[in-house]
């Protein structure tokens, strides 16, 4: 490897990204480089060995900004149990090897990427979580360096040799490499473990694959949740993800209609493609007091007061009213209910959302009633 070789420049991001980096900067610690920002603020991992705040870089770091590192690849799309596996062992590796534990991650998705190159959008694969949600995380995980690499034309035809020289060892300073046993990368797909373990060898960083991690005999992936959450099976997805599916963001202003039809919602924008669920759930919403409060939303379009309406995830939230404008609140799905409707007037969605409130209180009275008693009123918890 030479000083002087060429390297990828790190490229401006796709759209989604600027929305989802501006948004972490709502919550950040301010940028330390032109091309990395902080990722919210960080909680320590240990309380009595704090650790350095997470860096995020836009394509590989300028140079002067390789520390030799651990690392692992992939989309890690609601850093699931599988991935949190990964993450483990990336963390005790970095420690034992004194290496900066970094993941690679792909923006934007390299499905979604081939699903827009065959404008055929219906491919790209509905997220699970935001980016700002993924870099917290692995913030939470223990990582310290993310690298957000641009996956466009360049890097989809890139052959393997070329990622591994031009990326992983000049681009990272690579030492310590991890990837699950079914890792693919480079031009169609052509790189796999052993492209990577004869590489090591001659480069200089060690390779290690990590065990399929499952449950109930099946492998935990980002699709297999994106599966369960289109069935409306929360508890699968929970299982799989190892914590609750939720939706977080501000609460922003909508039309104001809800208070005059009784049902005052909170409401959350959200961006395209960041979730395929669309109905009416039982919820509780975290962010808003020291518990959960219990609540009914819709997460839709609003066919009924809107022709051409932006996906909105609205809350009725019981007992609640208080100032929720401006907040970040987490929406946590227990159980659909419906799908949305086009109803022919006003107070026969009105009809509905009453029978949505019975039905959602009635699930909490009976079988979630501890959840039930924790969400009571927040008004003076505010
Ligand atoms: C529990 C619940 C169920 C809803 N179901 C539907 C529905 O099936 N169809 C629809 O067009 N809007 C539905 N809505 C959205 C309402 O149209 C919307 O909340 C209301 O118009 C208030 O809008 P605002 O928050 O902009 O004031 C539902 C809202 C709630 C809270
Ligand atoms: N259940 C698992 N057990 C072991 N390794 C895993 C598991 N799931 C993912 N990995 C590894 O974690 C890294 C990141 O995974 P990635 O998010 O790209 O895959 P995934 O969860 O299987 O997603 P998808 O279903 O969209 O392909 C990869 O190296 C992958 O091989």
């Amino acid at each position: 490897m030479s000083e002087s070789t060429q390297l990828p420049v790190p490229a401006p991001l796709s759209a989604s990204l600027t929305d989802a980096q501006s948004d972490i900067r709502d919550g950040a610690s301010a940028s330390s480089t032109d091309n990395t920002c902080g990722s919210g603020p960080v909680p320590d991992h240990t309380p009595d060995q704090p650790r350095d705040e997470v860096r995020v870089f836009r394509g590989v770091p300028p140079s002067g900004q390789r520390p030799p590192c651990a690392l692992t690849i992939g989309n890690f799309d609601g850093v699931h149990l599988g991935h949190q596996a990964m993450l483990a062992a990336l963390r005790a590796a970095a420690e034992r090897l004194s290496l900066k534990p970094t993941v690679m991650v792909f923006e934007p998705h390299p499905r979604e990427y081939f699903a827009q190159l065959q404008q055929r959008p219906e491919l790209a694969p509905a997220r699970i979580a935001s980016l700002r949600d993924k870099l917290t995380s692995l913030d939470e995980a223990g990582v310290e360096r993310v690298i957000v690499q641009r996956f466009d034309a360049a890097l989809a035809s890139m052959p393997p040799e070329e990622f591994i020289r031009q990326i992983l060892v000049e681009g990272l300073n690579v030492r310590w490499l991890l990837v699950g046993d079914d890792f693919r990368f480079g031009a169609r797909r052509a790189g796999n473990l052993d492209t990577l373990r004869e590489a090591g060898a001659r480069l200089g960083f060690e390779v290690v694959s990590l065990p399929t991690v499952s449950a109930d005999g099946q492998r935990i992936s980002s699709s297999a949740i994106r599966t369960a959450l289109a069935e409306g099976d929360f508890a699968q997805a929970k299982k799989l993800l190892g914590h609750p599916y939720m939706i977080g963001g501000h609460v922003i202003h909508g039309r104001k209609l809800g208070r005059t039809i009784g049902y005052p919602t909170m409401n959350l924008g959200v961006a395209p493609g960041q979730t395929s669920l669309s109905g009416i759930f039982v919820v509780q919403v975290h962010g808003l007091g020291p518990q959960p409060l219990a609540g009914v939303a819709s997460l839709g379009v609003r066919p009924t007061i809107e022709d051409a309406g932006r996906v909105l995830l609205e809350t009725y939230i019981f007992d609640f009213s208080g100032d929720a404008y401006g907040k970040l609140v987490r929406v946590e799905f227990l159980k659909k209910i419906r799908d949305e409707a086009k109803f022919v007037d006003l107070p026969t969605l009105i009809a509905a959302i009453d029978r949505d409130v019975d039905h959602a209180r009635a699930w909490f009275d009976t079988t979630h009633r501890v959840q039930s008693d924790l969400a009571t009123s927040a008004t003076d918890r505010i």
